[in-house]
């Protein structure tokens, strides 16, 4: 049946803009939308202040201002008596999740791939547009009630297997930073945060409920525990609101940005009832480190994207740090996303296949209770990985690295991080930043790209890092300065390596120019390519 505005029960204030897929009439419930209402009511306000303080911080950091944990939470951190919630049902043991769009294939291969999660995402693997927002909600909704199935066009059926094989599902909402423009509360744009758990919760998460595991949330891109608190108040009312109990909603966070990994514990201890641990989200870290220091020199210079990895200083100083602060507080701590996805060529599968499992061990073997992989392919691995270490123990939460004692200034040491910046560097850069932002613009939120995942994080590393080397003029491997002339130069010499015409990628190029080159640095590429999109 296909579905229209006027046939939904809208609350006064709320206006729906854009076509409805069909089915949406299933999550576009009197309840879900009397919520996002409520929500946006109660708290879009409170959002755009914790918005705003992100560009006061940052402003002091441009102005020569340094990280470091926070003098007035001292005693959050010092008082050794307060521990997260024990795990929730279906949260136990997360030795392998999966993540990924929720497109209706991508559900069901997510759901069949042996993971103890699925990371449901509407956030990096995803572009927000209006359909998928609805479509992605129809989808987890009909994967719980087992009415999902597809056909390829090759003939290709897809079905879900039995219940109790399916992983657990985790939905990733919006960060904070995205609007919603297609439901108005009031005339205003509400928050694609608040739209995206207002839905789910509203919808499939009452079905987790009966189903005996609950609504969980992964929670991206937080700059701080003021965040997190907002975060915590919006639980605590849709808790209220449909008579739940406290602690019912559950929330992984991910620390991803440069100020997060100073609030690690006050972002627990903001969450403690709902908190489901931390995750290491180290593409996101790294594009954070780029943009709060963008403009602070050359202690500050990372080098090619391919030489930041996990074990250069500042990132095993960050990973080591986040695995002693969750397991301090009886909380899972997750590994994060190696890139390397399965390729069509034996030896390159070969050598991903070894760089995961590298990826893996290391992280099993620093104290990690699970980690992401972004390809089903990927899940046995990493499964087999995290076994070798974890045995029959759900998690190694016993674990407690009291050996890790980690400093603000080791958190801060970018400098060490060897490498060089290269004019391959560049164009690599440049290259995937415009073949992401084209599949973004067409609908897509992740894509491999010489056999590495790219989504929205990668490709803002990419982005911010052609800015930040622009900004500082820097010297490349060859003796030429990046200057803008190069890199306008290089970005016409890379499209026309792309097939197609130059035409097809010439709004991919002119976004990734905005955002790469524009003098005034953009915070998110996502806010000026949503606003392109219908
Ligand atoms: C920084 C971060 O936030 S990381 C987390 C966010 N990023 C992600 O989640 C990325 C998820 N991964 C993906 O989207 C995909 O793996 C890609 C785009 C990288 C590669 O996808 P493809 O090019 O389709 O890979 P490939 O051809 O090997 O896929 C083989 C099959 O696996 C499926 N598949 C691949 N990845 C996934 C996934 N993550 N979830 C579900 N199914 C998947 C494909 O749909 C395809 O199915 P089919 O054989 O039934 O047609
Ligand atoms: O969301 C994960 C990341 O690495 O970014
Ligand atoms: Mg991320």
């Amino acid at each position: 049946m296909t579905a229209h505005i006027e046939n939904l029960d809208v609350p006064a204030g709320m206006e729906i803009r854009g076509e409805l897929p069909d089915g949406a009439e299933k999550v576009l419930t009197p309840q879900a939308l009397d919520l996002i209402a409520e929500l946006h009511r109660k708290f879009n306000g409170d959002r755009l202040e914790r918005l705003e303080a992100r560009r006061v911080r940052q402003q002091e950091i441009a102005n020569g201002a340094d990280l470091d944990f926070l003098p007035e939470t001292k005693e959050i951190r010092e008082d050794e008596t307060w521990q997260v919630a024990p795990p929730a049902p279906g949260l136990e043991d997360r030795r392998v999740e999966v993540t990924g769009p929720t497109y209706k294939k991508m559900t069901i291969n997510a759901l069949n791939s042996g993971a103890k999660v699925w990371l449901a995402d509407q956030e990096d693997a995803n572009t927000p547009q209006w359909d998928s927002v609805i479509g992605g909600q129809i989808n987890l909704l009909d994967a719980l009630t087992r009415e999902i199935d597809f056909t390829s066009p090759e003939g290709k059926e897809y079905t879900l297997a039995p219940d109790e094989e399916l992983p657990t599902i985790v939905v990733r909402p919006r960060g904070w930073h995205m609007p919603e423009k297609h439901i108005l509360v009031d005339g205003e744009e509400t928050s694609g945060s608040l739209v995206d758990f207002a839905l789910y919760f509203a919808t499939a998460g009452q079905l987790q409920i009966e189903k005996g595991k609950g609504p969980y949330f992964y929670l991206a891109k937080m700059e701080s525990h003021l965040e997190a608190r907002l975060w915590n108040q919006v639980f605590e009312h849709a808790e209220d609101s449909f008579g739940l109990a406290r602690g019912t909603i559950r929330a992984t966070v991910l620390i991803e940005t440069y100020p997060a990994a100073f609030e690690m514990e006050e972002i627990l201890y903001e969450l403690r009832e709902h908190s489901a641990g931390l995750n290491a989200g180290r593409w996101d870290y790294i594009f954070s480190v780029i943009k709060n220091f963008r403009s602070r020199g050359s202690d500050y210079l990372l080098p090619d994207r391919s030489d930041v990895t996990m074990t250069v200083p500042f990132m095993r100083a960050y990973t080591e740090l986040l695995v002693r602060t969750c397991h301090k507080r009886g909380a899972h701590a997750i590994g994060g996303m190696s890139a390397f996805v399965p390729a069509k060529d034996p030896e390159a599968n070969e050598a991903a296949f070894a760089k995961v499992r590298e990826d893996k061990s290391r992280e099993a073997g620093n104290g990690f209770d699970g980690s992401w992989v972004a390809h089903p392919g990927m899940v046995a691995l990493c499964k087999e990985v995290f076994t070798e270490t974890l045995g029959d123990k759900p998690n190694q939460i016993d674990n407690k690295r009291e050996d890790v004692n980690v400093t603000a200034a080791e958190l801060l040491d970018v400098k060490s991080t060897p490498g060089a910046i290269t004019e391959a560097g560049l164009r690599t850069n440049i290259s995937v930043g415009i073949q992401y932002l084209r599949a973004w613009l067409e609908g897509n939120g992740a894509v491999a790209i010489h056999g590495l995942m790219e989504d929205a994080a990668t490709a803002e590393i990419s982005r911010s890092q052609v800015w930040q080397w622009l900004d500082a003029g820097v010297e490349l491997d060859t003796g030429e300065k990046v200057t803008r002339e190069l890199v306008e130069k290089l970005v016409a010499e890379e499209v026309a390596k792309l097939p197609g015409d130059e035409s097809d990628w010439k709004d991919a190029t002119d976004l990734f120019l905005s955002v790469a080159v524009a003098p005034d640095y953009v915070d998110f590429l996502t806010l000026p390519a949503y606003a392109k999109m219908a």
